[in-house]
């Protein structure tokens, strides 16, 4: 499933440049929707992010496109890939620029790890169904 921001001058750092950890907080939350979504009436937390590297700068202007879908489940958990592309004033191609897996784990009512249903529909997956 795909989501979308645009890059504003508060999301910028000190060199003018996205700050990296605004695209944090982005993936992040929109993670977090397309799981909820996938899982719906299940609590779940961020439990980590992987390989967080940054080699392409971003600047304001710039629309960002999140390219988000689930690639694993396990028994309280759920990761999903996460890749970013950037649409810049003036270009005609979008960029890819960040690249990353999330992953997410259930809680129950007392905040204690809890296995995810054994069944999904996911809705952020054409198909509904994972194939990996
Ligand atoms: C949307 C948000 O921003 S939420 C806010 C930020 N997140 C939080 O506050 C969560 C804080 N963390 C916690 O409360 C606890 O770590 C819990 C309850 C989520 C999990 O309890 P833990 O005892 O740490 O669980 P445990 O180590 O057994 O791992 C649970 C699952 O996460 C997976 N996991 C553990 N560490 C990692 C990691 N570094 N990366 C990916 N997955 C991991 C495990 O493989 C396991 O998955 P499985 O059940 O599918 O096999």
């Amino acid at each position: 499933m795909d989501t979308y921001a645009i890059v504003r001058p508060e999301h910028l750092n000190h060199h003018g440049y996205l700050f990296g950890g605004a695209l944090l907080k982005w993936i992040d939350e929109y993670a977090w929707l397309v799981a909820s979504r996938d899982f719906p009436g299940c609590t779940l937390v961020t439990i980590g992010m992987d390989d967080i590297v940054f080699k392409q700068r971003v600047i304001s202007g710039a629309i960002l496109r999140f390219q988000i879908e689930p690639v694993k489940k396990g028994g309280s958990s759920v990761r999903y890939g996460v890749e970013v592309f950037s649409d810049e004033p003036g270009a005609t191609n979008e960029r890819h620029v960040f690249s990353t897996t999330i992953t997410f784990v259930r809680l129950d009512e007392q905040g204690k790890k809890c296995d995810l249903p054994a069944e999904v529909r996911y809705r952020s997956l054409a198909g509904g169904t994972l194939t990996a």
